[in-house]
C-alpha cells in the first residue's frame, strides 16, 4: 500500500492562546510545537511527506525541507483553516493521485501517538469515504446563558469530539471543500465538508491526549506529557 502525504495547517495566528508568537512556534521540550507534530507524522512509516501550510506573514518557519528523511514542502494558506487545508491539498506534488488518501493534521496537535495513526490508517483505508480520529463525549454538556448561568443540559448520546488526523481521498476532499466554500459555509473540520456531500466518514476512537494546543493551559499539559515520555 502506497504511503500518504500529510497536509499540516499551520497558518493560524493563535488568537485564543494570546501570545505574540503564533502558538505552533512556541517552545516545548526544547523545540517548537510544530516540530513535535511533524516528527510524530514523518517518523511513521506510512507517511511519505508533509505539506505545511504557512501564513503569508509567517516569519518563524525554520525552513525545514526534510525531516525524518522525508520531504517537507510549504505553501501559503488562507484566512480560515479550511482555506489553508484546501491550499495544502492543491499544492501537493503531482504524483499524489486524485484517488490517493491524504491526511490532514493540525500543527497545533503535537501529541499524536503512532498507535492512533496505525488504527486510523488501518480502518480509514478500508472505508469507502475515509475516517477521522475522535473520542466520545464523556462529560455532561451544558448550554451557557449570556449571564453565565446554565440555560440547559444538552443530550450527549452518540456525540463525539473530532480530532485530527482526518483522512480522505485527495480529489473528493478538495471538491467537498470547494463546494462548502462556494456555498459560504464555515467548515471547521474536513469531515464536515464531506458530510455536506452526503458522505459518512468513519469515526475512529483515539486517545484523549491527542489534544489541540489552543490556550496556555494546553501548552502546560503538553509539557507534562513530554515529561512522561
Ligand atoms: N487560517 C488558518 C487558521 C488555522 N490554521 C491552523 O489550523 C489548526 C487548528 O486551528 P486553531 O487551533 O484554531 O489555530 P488558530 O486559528 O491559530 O487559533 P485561534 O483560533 O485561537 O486564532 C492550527 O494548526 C492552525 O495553525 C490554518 O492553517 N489556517
Ligand atoms: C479540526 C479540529 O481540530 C477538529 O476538532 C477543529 O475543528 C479545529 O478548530 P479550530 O477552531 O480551527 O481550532
Amino acid at each position: 500500500m502506497s504511503g500518504l502525504w500529510a497536509v499540516v495547517p499551520a497558518a493560524g495566528r493563535g488568537t485564543r492562546f494570546g501570545s505574540e508568537l503564533p502558538k505552533q512556534y512556541l517552545q516545548a521540550g526544547g523545540q517548537p510545537l510544530i516540530a513535535w507534530t511533524l516528527q510524530a507524522l514523518l517518523s511513521h512509516p506510512a507517511i511519505v511527506g508533509a505539506m505545511v501550510v504557512l501564513s503569508a506573514e509567517d516569519a518563524h518557519w525554520p525552513g525545514w525541507t526534510e525531516l525524518a528523511g522525508k520531504p517537507v514542502l510549504t505553501c501559503i494558506g488562507g484566512a480560515e483553516r479550511a482555506d489553508s487545508v484546501l491550499a495544502g491539498i492543491n499544492a501537493l506534488p503531482d504524483d499524489v493521485r486524485q484517488d490517493d488518501f491524504v491526511l490532514v493534521h493540525d500543527a497545533a496537535r503535537p501529541n499524536l501517538a503512532h498507535a492512533d495513526l496505525d488504527r486510523l490508517l488501518d480502518l480509514g483505508r478500508a472505508d469507502p469515504v475515509g475516517a477521522i480520529l475522535a473520542a466520545p463525549v464523556r462529560d455532561t454538556l451544558k448550554r451557557a446563558g449570556d449571564d453565565g448561568g446554565i440555560d440547559g443540559t444538552e443530550p450527549r448520546e452518540r456525540l463525539w469530539r473530532a480530532f485530527t488526523p482526518q483522512m480522505f481521498r485527495r480529489l473528493q476532499l478538495s471538491k467537498a471543500l470547494d463546494a462548502a466554500h462556494a456555498a459560504g459555509i464555515a467548515i471547521t473540520d474536513e469531515a464536515m465538508a464531506m458530510e455536506r456531500q452526503g458522505l459518512r466518514p468513519l469515526l475512529v476512537e483515539g486517545r484523549e491526549d491527542n489534544f489541540k494546543v489552543t490556550t496556555p493551559a494546553d501548552l502546560a499539559r503538553f509539557e507534562f506529557e513530554l515529561a512522561k515520555r
